[in-house]
């Protein structure tokens, strides 16, 4: 997917909200437990009636991961499932990847080939050859962590490197230099919303995946303010605050309320700040 056909979804569903798929066994509906593969039934029905609402799935592997494969069994389902029923739709692994090349490509094939996500999310912090495996997929996206959501972030992406860069700049000036705005986002938290005036002038026209609106109490009218572009460039992700929003038998309806509500929302946003 190229980065205008993404802006061609938000115009479509005025929304530029991404539903996070951390699917925890222990916070779902009992009465799925039932079922022989619960996570998966769960997110097909959060699926179902967030999709209207939704321009982008992101499942984060470690709710998978931590049922063995079992786990990765449901994950695969679930990016088949969307792929299938909702082919609009873009899905972003959130698996935080990166090693040396070699090894790095074999995780691009996993991701890229084994099973059809159009996104993963990267650990830049060993370089370049760590990153550029995933480029090398025609239409798939590697986003790159720049400044996250939580709390201890400032430890190493704040720090001020000689020359007067914060680490988190450091990281988006030179990894700009890597792909292109076709195939490369960055994360940005929502916690961190001001900060995303200087980063838009680093780069004006790359998507962004926000996380940190919902649970983490980040404000999404902040993270438009500073951080909209023309193109509206941001994918705000919410993930507990959506397919938590209730335990009980209701669980979809709720679901699907919280996410008609974000959009809502979002839908304003693009009116005053992007004349959508
Ligand atoms: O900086 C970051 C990077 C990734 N995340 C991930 O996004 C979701 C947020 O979930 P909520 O329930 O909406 O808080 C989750 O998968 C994180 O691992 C992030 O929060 N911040």
């Amino acid at each position: 997917m190229t980065a205008n056909q993404i802006f061609e979804q938000i115009k479509a569903k005025k929304s530029f909200l991404c539903v996070g798929l951390d699917t925890d066994i222990k916070k779902i509906p009992k009465h799925f437990l039932q079922c022989e593969d619960p996570i998966f039934e769960f997110n097909s029905a959060i699926i179902d009636v967030t999709a209207p609402y939704t321009v982008a799935y992101k499942p984060n592997l470690a709710f998978y991961e931590e049922q063995g494969v079992l786990g990765w069994h449901s994950f695969v389902r679930t990016v088949q499932y969307i792929r299938a029923n909702y082919p609009e739709q873009f899905i972003i692994a959130d698996a935080k990847r990166g090693d040396i090349g070699n090894t790095s490509a074999m995780y691009a094939r996993a991701f890229f080939e084994q099973c059809d996500v159009d996104a993963v999310t990267l650990a830049p912090y060993m370089g370049s050859d760590t990153v550029k495996p995933f480029f090398d997929y025609a239409g798939k996206w590697g986003v790159i962590l720049a400044l996250t959501s939580n709390p201890s972030a400032a430890e190493f992406e704040m720090l001020t490197l000689e020359g007067g860069d914060k680490v988190y700049e450091r990281v988006i000036k030179t990894s700009a230099e890597w792909g292109s705005i076709d195939n490369t986002m960055y994360v940005v938290g929502a916690t961190k919303a001001q900060m995303l005036e200087g980063i838009r002038e680093l780069i004006p026209d790359h998507f962004l995946l926000v996380p940190g609106v919902g649970a983490q109490g980040g404000s999404l009218s902040q993270v438009a303010k500073y951080g909209m572009n023309s193109r509206c460039g941001l994918l705000v992700n919410s993930s507990r605050a959506i397919i938590y929003a209730s335990s009980a038998e209701d669980f979809a309806e709720k679901a699907a309320h919280e996410a008609a509500l974000v959009q809502s929302e979002m839908a304003e946003l693009l009116k005053t700040l992007c004349q959508l």
